[in-house]
């Protein structure tokens, strides 16, 4: 981690506090890496919650409770704490349809609000016990870090219910702020990115028509400006795609691509970069290369 910290949590009109960048970041550095007060697993009861709190100290258990509870005419105090803060320990996507089993309190990484067009990214590293995060793109000092609490692949309606129901308030990030034709477009593509992602998925037996999937679909998250936060999957599939074909050359472009996104958004030290790093270095080792015959298909543009 970089010497100067870089960012301080301040209030933030309207959204209770929040976290501002105190110098410039670059993206792909590493901002924050916090163990958790505590975990639970991921559907805890008020009644486990408060036997975990038992076992912390005073100020900590103070400490939690002066956390944001957007909940607090639906559920007791520990809950209602818990479900505006708790951040996933585990991976948690849910295009792909992976939960994290458990998920944590933390008195920084809690703090961070949301936004539909994130500049920060957050992963649990399991070997260190502790959440990281990560700058997905250059942030000038000054500028709010926000994470993105929900599928951001969804129109702004979806968001908004998303967002209203479990975290209780209206997002106003720049996306949800766009007006006519603007915010049509930017629906329409978010829309499309799932049903994009899950056709990719179904062409194993056509790699070609996969790839050509895959560039609509960078081309949908470059238009959404999501490259940073979006792109990793589909580098990694058209990778994949062209190790089915023993097309080593589009194979390493693309596992190039793969690396560069992934070490952005999670570190080099990641499980992903470096099973990735692995295959680039000679995509012949991938269990599935060649399987379907050779074939040259195109790399990134
Ligand atoms: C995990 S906390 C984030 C930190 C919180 N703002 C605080 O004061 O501690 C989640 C809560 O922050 C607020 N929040 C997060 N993102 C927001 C946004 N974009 N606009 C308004 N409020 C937001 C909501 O009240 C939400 O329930």
């Amino acid at each position: 981690m970089s010497k100067e910290v870089a960012f301080a949590i301040q209030d933030i009109p309207g959204k209770g506090k929040g976290v501002i960048a105190t110098r410039d970041i670059s993206g792909g550095e590493l901002i924050l890496a916090e163990a958790p007060l505590f975990t639970q697993n991921s559907t805890p009861t008020n009644a486990t919650l408060l036997a975990a709190l038992k076992g912390l100290t005073d100020t900590q258990q103070r400490e939690f409770f002066s956390l944001a509870n957007c909940h607090s005419n639906k559920h007791p105090p520990a809950l209602g704490t818990w479900l505006t803060n708790a951040l996933p320990c585990g991976q948690n996507d849910t295009v792909s349809g992976r939960t994290a089993s458990k998920g944590g309190i933390f008195l920084q990484a809690s703090r961070f609000n949301s936004s539909c067009l994130p500049n920060v990214n957050n992963r649990w590293v399991e070997r260190d016990n502790k959440i990281t995060i990560r700058a997905v793109r250059n942030i000038a000092k000054g500028e709010e870090l926000c994470l993105c609490y929900i599928e951001s692949w969804a129109d702004r309606a979806t968001r908004q219910r998303e967002l209203r129901e479990h975290f209780g308030f209206d997002c106003r990030c720049a996306v949800c702020s766009l007006t006519g034709n603007a915010l049509r477009s930017s629906d329409r593509r978010r829309s499309s990115l799932p049903v994009l992602y899950q056709e990719i998925a179904a062409c194993g037996s056509n790699p070609a028509l996969g790839v050509r999937k895959i560039k609509l679909a960078l081309k949908t998250l470059s238009e959404e400006g999501m490259l940073d936060t979006g792109a990793s999957s589909f580098y990694d599939d058209a990778f994949q795609f062209c190790v089915f074909v023993a097309d080593v050359k589009n194979a390493k472009a693309w596992a190039e691509k793969a690396l560069e996104s992934v070490t952005r958004l999670r570190g080099s030290d990641s499980e992903d970069a470096q099973q990735i790093e692995k295959h680039l270095r000679d995509p012949r080792t991938h269990m599935f290369f060649g399987v379907m015959g050779r074939k040259t298909l195109s790399g990134p543009e």
